[in-house]
């Protein structure tokens, strides 16, 4: 291990057949760290997910988990790491809590200590009350939380979490979310997050790795991301009455290469973040009402986005 690196992939490559699933690879993560595995269908999130956890066997490249080669020694990176599918598997007719005793007898957690340890878990993912309904009757959402506190039995180091907020309503992404951070800030352990949810992975991640076609196209902080793809690019105003826009005078701000409209919406294009003030000054003065604005190109779908378009979706995977 490098450093404070629990995980170092270089060079990883994975095959079927024809197919390149995960090309030529090479990804740092620090102890501690929230990283977004962002990308869509068939990127090679999942597939990367696996050779980490040794489930599955790079064609080449080299991969190291807390010190460990996932290959050479599956067993002990399990012992390691918990892992969340997409779809976890419940039993629906026993509760909750039998639900994790069950996956403690299948982990060899000692007896005397199951007790203690399932009370916490249940009580840190808010489903002490609900601890004794049968899982049949919980929600989705109790059912992730559910899923966490399975992950978090055997107190793994690293945590993968495959797209663990999917078809939860907005209250039950909130619980999650805030859970998976705690993870994270307060205790310490390395999460991975695949998903296509940007505004999710924007809230709770240090990190984000942009896929495209098994090709990590981008990975950095989202101000990183933003700076790397020219910083904000445009910014967009909606304001009434729109007669009243000074368009002149915006025009003539350093900065601002032009300015148009896209049904109802003023856009100033090549404005950077310090001009939003300045025009927005100039709107009051002409007693414009401010109904919406954005700067474009600083956050994830923007980010997103760009990459997808120029980075890998046009090239061959
Ligand atoms: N066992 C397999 N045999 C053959 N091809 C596979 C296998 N597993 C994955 N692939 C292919 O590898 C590519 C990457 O798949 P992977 O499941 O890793 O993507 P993903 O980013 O996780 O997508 P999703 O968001 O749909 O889970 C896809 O083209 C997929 O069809």
């Amino acid at each position: 291990m490098n450093g404070q690196n629990i995980i170092e992939i270089q060079n990883l490559t994975k095959r079927y057949g024809s197919i390149t699933a995960v090309d030529n690879l090479n990804l740092s993560i620090s102890k501690g760290e929230i990283f977004g595995l962002l990308g869509p269908n068939g990127a090679g999130k999942t597939t990367t997910i696996l050779m980490l956890m040794g489930l599955s066997e790079p064609t080449s490249g080299s991969i190291s988990v807390a010190g460990l080669n996932p290959t050479r020694e599956p067993i002990k990176v399990k012992r390691i790491v918990g892992y969340m599918p997409d779809s976890i598997g419940f039993y629906g007719d026993m509760t909750g809590r039998e639900n994790l005793y069950y996956t403690a007898k299948l982990n060899r957690i000692p007896e005397e200590r199951q007790d203690d340890l399932i009370d916490s878990l249940l009580a840190k993912v808010g489903l002490k009350d609900a601890a004794d309904r049968k899982v049949r009757e919980y929600s989705r959402g109790m059912r992730q939380r559910l899923g966490v506190a399975d992950v978090l039995l055997k107190d793994p180091e690293v945590v993968f979490l495959d797209e663990p907020t999917l078809g939860l309503d907005p209250e039950g992404t909130a619980e999650l979310l805030d859970i998976i951070t705690e993870l994270g800030k307060k205790e310490g352990k390395t999460v991975l997050i695949s998903s296509h949810l940007l505004h999710q992975v924007q809230a709770i991640c240090d990190r984000v790795g942009i896929f495209v076609k098994g090709k990590l196209v981008a990975a950095g902080t989202i101000s990183e991301l933003a700076q790397k793809i020219g910083g904000e690019r445009a910014i967009e105003i909606k304001a009434s009455p729109i007669e009243a826009f000074p368009s002149d005078v915006v025009r003539s701000m350093p900065g601002v290469n032009s300015i148009s409209m896209q049904n109802d919406m003023i856009v100033i294009d090549g404005a950077g973040q310090e001009l939003a003030p300045k025009i927005v000054r100039e709107l009051v003065a002409q007693n414009m009402d401010i109904y919406h604005l954005k700067i474009c190109g600083s956050d994830l779908d923007d980010i997103y986005h760009r990459y997808f378009q120029e980075g890998g979706a046009s090239s061959n995977g």
